[in-house]
């Protein structure tokens, strides 16, 4: 096997043409299998193996640097650069990470997760490199979904100005999660199939000759040529005009042609993009015939594809069902995506009213402030969004939604531990950096009935609202507490049983309203009297309630899944001191740090957030003042 000569950074260099050929094989029957029983960024992977090999056998790690977009392709890079024996515990805690991360290996320059950050960080990079008198060859990496993004337009803006070298390569498999969309998306496919690639393929070589003058003769010709339509197809022409250079469209599948312009590239004067066509999920008919399905994938049968389990239901199944079912009830109930159709649940809502739907591309800052202005023509959006790429669009939210008092909608999934994505990806910011906002109206659903009853309250109310709710499975038990919604009203689950040694309220939001239904028990097995309230709104916070039970308890436990920094906890404290409470508080969420990655009941337990580790910490505090 080529592949088991392969133990670090560099030994691709020992390869032939052939080997490099035979490497490209065997890396990615190696990522078919070890995904098939971890999981894990299948096609996206599959799509880039030969580019990966091809640059890195051009480049000298860790010296050379590259910066992979997202980071979600990275895993042959990974391979290549000695992590093969880590990929059985891909994802999982303490194992293999899914993203590059500086603290893995010194050849990942930039940790990525969330997408078009790579051109910025790899000028960044080009700058210092420059400023430190350095010399040593600069590469980001970036898809054609990425290229959606709005930061990749301010890095090609200010890359253009600097002239600084370094090169991007473009990943064009035509597909982002789901088809890619918008006018870029367009002009790319319109490249990939014209004329200038078919000879930019056949003649590499003279191609190759031209590279130094390349961009400007295809100006000067595009300057003189009166039939402007036929501009349209001159590849690269909208980067040229901008003044980075472009080469391609080229073959992502042709290792050694890879190489030679990937080299050229380098020797070429300020910022070039290599256009580079891959087709995503490659060598894997599952994956070649549904990509999105591939993008991110649980466990698969190798043979079929199929997955191994049969998922439980969701809440963004339960999302998924209540818009389409809303959909019809009003005809003004849009929704929005940032390009995450499928995992936000949105593919049905779209189906049914396709002329409502809309995928901006991987654009959460222009998604939020889109809807603001749809909102502001009494339309009602939705935008669905995982809560860690909303972080992106704060000042949107709070500049064009909320200081407006517009009925914009934040469906936000993803909210809490997401596990395997680790870091980049844990939904644990969003009530903290929402919370803060005035005019905002915050909710989370205890079980999947709630979350029904919660967006259809949203539909009908007024104001920006936003309802956060968890990856994976829904709880379903509670079903029979079903009190109506109402703006900043908690429900009462459990009240005081008026027996115990000591008074406390669990005062959990979301999903903790599960893991408080455990911890009850054991506290009530302590001898302690213990009230559960689901507090349904972090904002504003049912102070009502917390009035009623302040005079009666020793204790006060409010419960969320976000950081306890600006969270949901510490906004019931400064209520409580408002109310004029004189008891305890012991505030349950994350410490003040970032949660890595791991599965999600492996990560609580490390937090310390287990109904089991949250009882003992409050026996303790209780018991120290007895
Ligand atoms: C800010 C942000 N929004 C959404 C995502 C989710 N996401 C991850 S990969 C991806 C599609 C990327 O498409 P592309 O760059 O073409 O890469 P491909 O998977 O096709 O290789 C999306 C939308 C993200 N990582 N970051
Ligand atoms: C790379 C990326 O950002 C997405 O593919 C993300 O991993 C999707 O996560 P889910 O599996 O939760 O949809
Ligand atoms: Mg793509």
């Amino acid at each position: 096997m080529v592949l088991d000569r392969i133990q670090g950074p560099n030994d691709v260099h020992k390869l032939d043409a052939f080997e490099r050929e035979k490497l490209a094989r065997e890396i990615r029957s190696f990522l078919i299998e070890k995904l098939s029983v971890t999981g894990g960024h299948l096609a996206s992977n599959l799509g880039v193996v030969e580019l990966t090999i091809a640059l890195h056998s051009i480049c000298d790690l860790p010296r050379d640097q590259i910066v992979w977009d997202v980071g979600h392709q990275s895993y042959t890079h990974k391979i290549l650069t000695g992590r093969k024996g880590d990929f059985d515990r891909l994802r999982a805690m303490g194992g293999l990470a899914g993203f590059p991360k500086r603290e893995e290996s010194d050849c990942d320059i930039f940790g990525t997760g969330h997408s078009s950050t790579s051109i910025s960080a790899g000028l960044g990079l080009a700058v210092a490199r420059e400023l430190k008198g350095e010399d040593y060859k600069i590469f980001s990496v970036i898809g054609d979904g990425a290229m959606t993004g709005g930061m990749v337009y301010e890095a090609l803006n200010n890359a253009a100005e600097f002239k600084k070298n370094f090169v991007i390569i473009l990943n064009d498999n035509n597909m982002s999660i789901s088809r890619n969309v918008g006018g870029l998306s367009m002009n790319l496919a319109r490249m990939r199939t014209s004329e200038n690639y078919k000879n930019f393929k056949s003649g590499m070589q003279s191609s190759l000759e031209k590279i130094p003058v390349y961009g400007n003769r295809i100006v000067d010709r595009m300057r003189k040529t009166k039939e402007g339509i036929k501009q349209l197809v001159i590849p690269g022409m909208m980067f040229e005009q901008m003044g980075i250079m472009y080469l391609g469209p080229i073959d992502g599948s042709d290792i050694e042609g890879m190489r030679q312009i990937f080299l050229e590239a380098t020797k070429i004067e300020g910022p070039v993009i290599v256009h580079v066509l891959t087709t995503k999920g490659r060598g894997f008919a599952p994956a070649e015939r549904h990509p999105a399905k591939f993008h991110g994938t649980a466990p698969y049968d190798m043979a079929t594809g199929l997955p191994l389990k049969n998922p439980a239901t969701t809440y963004t199944d339960v999302f998924s069902t209540v818009m389409r079912k809303m959909g019809g009830r009003n005809d003004r109930l849009l929704a929005l995506t940032a390009a995450m159709e499928t995992g936000t649940g949105l593919v049905r809502f779209h189906n049914r009213y396709p002329g409502r739907f809309f995928d901006v591309g991987i654009a959460e800052q222009h998604a939020v402030t889109f809807a603001a202005g749809l909102a502001s023509q009494g339309l009602i959006p939705v935008f669905a969004v995982y809560s860690s790429f909303l972080q992106r669009a704060f000042d949107q939210i709070l500049h064009d939604v909320a200081i407006q008092k517009l009925h914009v909608i934040f469906a936000i999934d993803r909210a809490g531990l997401v596990g395997p994505d680790g870091e980049t990806h844990q939904g644990i910011f969003d009530l903290s950096y929402l919370s803060l906002i005035p005019n905002m109206v915050i909710l989370a659903p205890k079980n999947k009935w709630e979350l029904s009853d919660m967006l259809k309250w949203a539909i009908d109310t007024e104001g920006p609202v936003a309802i956060r709710y968890p990856r994976g499975a829904a709880f379903d038990g509670l079903r029979e507490f079903r009190e109506p919604i109402q703006r900043g009203r908690a429900e009462e689950i459990y009240p005081l049983r008026g027996r115990g040694t000591k008074m406390i309220l669990l005062a959990p939001i979301g999903s903790m309203v599960e893991r408080a239904l455990r911890l009850r028990e054991l506290l009530l097995q302590a001898g302690y009297d213990v009230a559960l309230v689901n507090m349904r709104f972090a904002k504003p916070v049912d102070e009502a309630i917390l009035a009623d039970y302040a005079n009666r308890v020793d204790l006060v436990v409010p419960m969320e899944e976000n950081v306890l920094a600006g969270g949901f906890g510490e906004h019931v404290e400064i209520c409580l001191k408002e109310i004029g409470y004189r008891g305890k508080t012991f505030l349950v969420g994350f410490a003040d740090h970032f949660i890595p990655h791991g599965s999600v009941e492996a990560l609580m337990e490390e937090e310390g957030l287990t109904a089991e580790k949250i009882s003992r910490k409050i026996i303790s505090l209780l018991s120290s003042e007895e």
